[in-house]
């Protein structure tokens, strides 16, 4: 899968691929306490894709379908490696081309949910090395973090103290887990290693239907960087980024049919509010993604948004019993399951980018939107350049009248001085010394305009004015 040649990848980085949620449903064989109690299997997988109800009896009086299809169904003879291949292998390994996956286990308690996400974690995880190994033309990076989602508070599975973590809201990478432990992989035994220590810091608790029955919603995400080495360095190198998430779901029996009370009813309460979110966003979005949905209604919602109808690829496997007993716990395990198939992702490519890279993506991005608007009919460039000499001339019309304006107000300005000048030279003589001094006078009220404008003629009246009323 994914493609020899690195930069061949990069050709769509934003070409999104509407798709639906991959849902395959696994079955598992009855117990050994379903054994002892002879418990009959009531479902069967009669195709590839077809589980049936076979309890002809009861189906006669009951108001639920009798038959489910899905994309797969497994029988129980079926191995984990097959429901790998089959049911995840696809959805996961997108990860490799920069594409977001994640791949769900959904179930009542016991169903094999853990024991489905160990082993397709597993193969998933070998399968990436041994892709890495193939590709030496590309360098790669991988980060490894855990978390469990135990009573409504996320708890980082890889660090000592087990004090709940914020989830923060990132405008561009969505919700985001605040100081989660990231840890870069070294190896296959590092990887081995950090699963252990996950395992072992799960919320694990003893129940009727399980001894061992995972509490919390658990999910393990492996994010990979790869850039060509070719372009490494360089101003022009490309990164793919993108992560894969592991979730195996606490179990989605009701808490009366599982728990023994005391804290394990506290967990089965929240256990099922998280699931009756999920629920609930998963029915929503099967019939659109129109209106409010409530994502932020619970923790596992919020933290799997993109993986809802978002920025990701997503395989959801759900487990069931065969076993008689479970029948209705089955059913809405399948009811579940008939919505999720309805459900549409839509996944892209994440390149990061070098500035340059960015710089020479936008000016095609330009050339690319300015070819579309000229083959509609407009000119960019000549409109822009008419545009843009329509302005200049009316800057220079502006500025010029702006300089004729100064000019005219200096004038003015200097005229009242003036005006002030004579007033005051005129109000010291006002004693009659003869006609002399008079025409003097008269003749410097009018050596101040020319003799035709019209603010001379004022103040030659002004003067005359002034001398008359004395
Ligand atoms: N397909 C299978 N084949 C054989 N054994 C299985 C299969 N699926 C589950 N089991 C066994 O059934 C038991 C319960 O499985 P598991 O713990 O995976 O259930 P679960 O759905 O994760 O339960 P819980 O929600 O309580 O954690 C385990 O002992 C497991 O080994």
């Amino acid at each position: 899968m994914g493609s020899d040649n690195g930069e061949e990848r990069i050709q769509g980085p934003c070409a999104g691929r509407e798709e639906r949620i991959f849902v395959s449903v696994r079955m598992r064989p009855l117990n050994e306490m379903e054994i002892a109690r002879n418990e009959v299997t009531d479902w069967e997988c009669i195709n590839d894709s077809t589980i049936v109800y076979k309890n002809s009896f009861a189906a006669m009086r009951s108001m639920y379908p009798t038959s489910y299809t899905f994309d797969r169904v497994f029988s129980c003879d079926c191995s984990t490696r097959q429901v790998y291949e089959e049911g995840a292998k696809a959805v996961a390994l997108s990860v490799v081309d920069g594409i977001n996956s994640s791949v769900f286990a959904y179930g009542q308690t016991s169903s094999g949910k853990t024991y489905t996400m160990t082993g397709i974690t597993e193969y998933t995880m070998a399968d990436i090395f041994d892709y890495i190994l193939k590709h030496k033309e590309r360098e790669f990076v991988l980060k490894f973090s855990s978390m469990e989602i135990y009573n409504e508070s996320v708890r980082d599975l890889l660090a000592p103290d087990a004090s709940p973590l914020r989830l923060l809201d990132d405008p561009e990478r969505g919700t985001v887990v605040e100081k989660l432990t990231e840890e870069i992989l070294r190896d296959w035994n590092h990887l081995k290693e950090l699963l252990s220590i996950c395992e072992s810091q799960r919320q694990i608790g003893e129940t009727f239907l399980n001894e061992s029955s995972s509490r919390s919603h658990q999910l393990l995400r492996l994010t990979i960087e790869s850039s060509a080495r070719e372009f490494l360095g360089k101003d022009n190198s490309n990164t793919l980024t993108a992560s894969v998430n592991f979730v195996d779901l606490a179990g989605s029996e009701r808490a009366s049919q599982a728990l023994s009370g005391g804290s394990r009813l506290k967990e089965g309460s929240h256990i099922n509010r998280s699931l009756l979110t999920l629920g609930s966003v998963i029915r929503k979005l099967s019939k659109g993604r129109n209106g409010h949905i409530p994502y932020r209604d619970s923790k596992l919602t919020r933290i799997l948004q993109s993986s809802l109808g978002g920025n990701a690829r997503t395989a959801i496997i759900c487990t069931i019993s065969p076993a008689r007993i479970y029948v209705e716990q089955s059913r809405n395990t399948l009811l579940f399951a008939s919505c999720a198939k309805e459900v549409s992702t839509n996944a892209h490519v994440n390149v990061v980018m070098s500035d340059k890279a960015l710089v020479f993506h936008l000016q095609k991005e330009l050339a690319r939107l300015e070819n579309q608007l000229r083959s509609a009919g407009y000119s960019v460039r000549s409109d822009a350049a008419t545009l843009l000499r329509e302005k200049d001339l009316h800057i220079e019309k502006l500025e010029r009248e702006v300089r004729e304006l100064i000019l005219q107000r200096d004038l003015a300005l200097s005229r009242i001085q003036d005006l002030q000048q004579g007033e005051a030279d005129d109000k010291s003589s006002m004693k009659w010394e003869g006609p002399d001094s008079y025409y003097h006078e008269l003749h410097i009220q009018q050596s101040w305009g020319s003799p035709n404008s019209g603010e001379s003629t004022l103040a030659h009246h002004l003067c005359i004015g002034g001398f008359q009323d004395i």
